[in-house]
């Protein structure tokens, strides 16, 4: 079965997943775009409308992270006056979350299902080391394969040496400078997009995103923004995310331009983001120490011997610092919050 779905990435897994909401009357389908309400979704039919089942509806009460969102796998199901609604969410193998500040505690769904995460940074104007940790943070949390895409490389004398340079930044990452003007093109990506796998990409507006899944596609199925000015920011942003099939299979997602990029969520990204500075961590003589003046500091030591980068430390502390604050606002608003469901009930 599904075999149109299979260069979507749907498999086994998935599929014993939907086995038991399986009935006449539903069929498995990926949400290529997620609106207020209706998402379009791509089945083993082609694509369709479908609006939310009242079980979706409530648990995106809960929180809005349980809503349909691109990449989602979901059970479709067709009612007798030809309505489609997605009754169910299947599991998420992974999820790329961006937490706001915002008064509750909640998060908004990127993207769903991917292989992988690109973090796309243009390479002019200079690429931005704290952005582009962070970035990387967010999607080594995600559960999917960090990527670095340097994107406009047209635009840099020496394009390699910039990525060589930024690779420090990224350990375990791979980075590939990338243009969509001339010949060389995205063909470096198309691994990334091989059939059944999905590309996922992030980062801020005008980085080159909308043009990037153009080049891939081989059509404009994005708009492209005129660049405004020097500062190479586009005009607006992609203001919806879209799940895009490939002709050779495969598919690729558009995320909306991060403006203020977003908190972490937990430390484990900012752990795998930071592999150099974890991997000194555990060989401090104390297991809680903090890489001040501790004796024994691995941390320190590699500070003093020049092979980490007092700016590359400091980008750490700062994130593991927002993730204490933000986790423990976190606490107290779900606390605060459960608090006013017992007082109502
Ligand atoms: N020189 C050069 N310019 C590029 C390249 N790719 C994109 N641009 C330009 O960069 C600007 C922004 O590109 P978009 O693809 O709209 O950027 P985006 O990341 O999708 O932006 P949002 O939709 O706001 O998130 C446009 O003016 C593009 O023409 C490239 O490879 N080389
Ligand atoms: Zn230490």
């Amino acid at each position: 079965m599904s075999h149109a779905l299979s260069h979507l990435g749907w498999d086994d897994t998935f599929a014993s997943s939907y086995r038991p909401f399986d009935r006449p009357d539903a069929a498995p389908a990926r949400v290529l775009r997620a609106d207020r309400g209706v998402c379009t979704v791509l089945g083993e039919n082609g694509v369709t409308r479908a609006t939310l089942a009242g079980s979706v509806l409530l648990g995106a009460a809960q929180d809005p992270v349980n809503l349909p969102c691109a990449g989602d796998w979901v059970v479709t199901r067709r009612w007798p006056d030809r309505r489609v609604t997605i009754e169910l969410v299947l599991p998420r193998r992974t999820a790329l979350i961006r937490r706001t500040s915002d008064k509750d505690a909640t998060g908004q769904l990127l993207a769903a299902n991917m292989d992988t995460v690109a973090v796309v940074e243009p390479i002019h104007p200079e690429p931005d080391d704290a952005r582009i940790e962070r970035l990387l943070a967010l999607a080594w949390e995600s559960g999917a394969k960090p990527l670095l895409i340097l994107s406009k490389s047209d635009t840099s004398r020496d394009p390699d040496a910039v990525a060589r340079q930024l690779a420090e930044l990224a350990p375990g990452v791979p980075v590939v400078a990338v243009s969509t003007r001339g010949r060389a093109g995205v063909e470096k990506l198309r691994p990334y997009v091989a059939d059944g796998r999905t590309l996922a990409l992030l980062g801020r507006s005008g980085a080159g995103k909308s043009t990037l899944v153009n080049a891939l596609t081989g059509t404009a199925v994005m708009p492209v923004q005129a660049t405004r000015d020097a500062d190479g920011k586009g005009r607006h942003t992609t203001a919806y995310r879209n799940l895009v099939p490939l002709p050779g299979g495969g598919a690729v997602l558009d995320t909306p331009g991060i403006r203020g990029v977003g908190l972490l969520d937990t430390a484990d990204g900012l752990d795998r983001a930071f592999a150099d500075i974890a991997e000194l961590a555990a060989h401090c003589r104390f297991g809680d120490c903090r890489h001040g003046a501790e004796p024994g500091c691995a941390v320190a030591a590699a500070l003093a011997n020049g092979s980490l980068a007092p700016r590359r430390l400091a980008s750490w502390r700062k994130l593991h610092h927002e993730v204490e604050v933000e986790s423990a606002r976190r606490q107290a608003r779900l606390t605060a919050a459960a608090g006013q469901r017992r007082r109502r009930s």
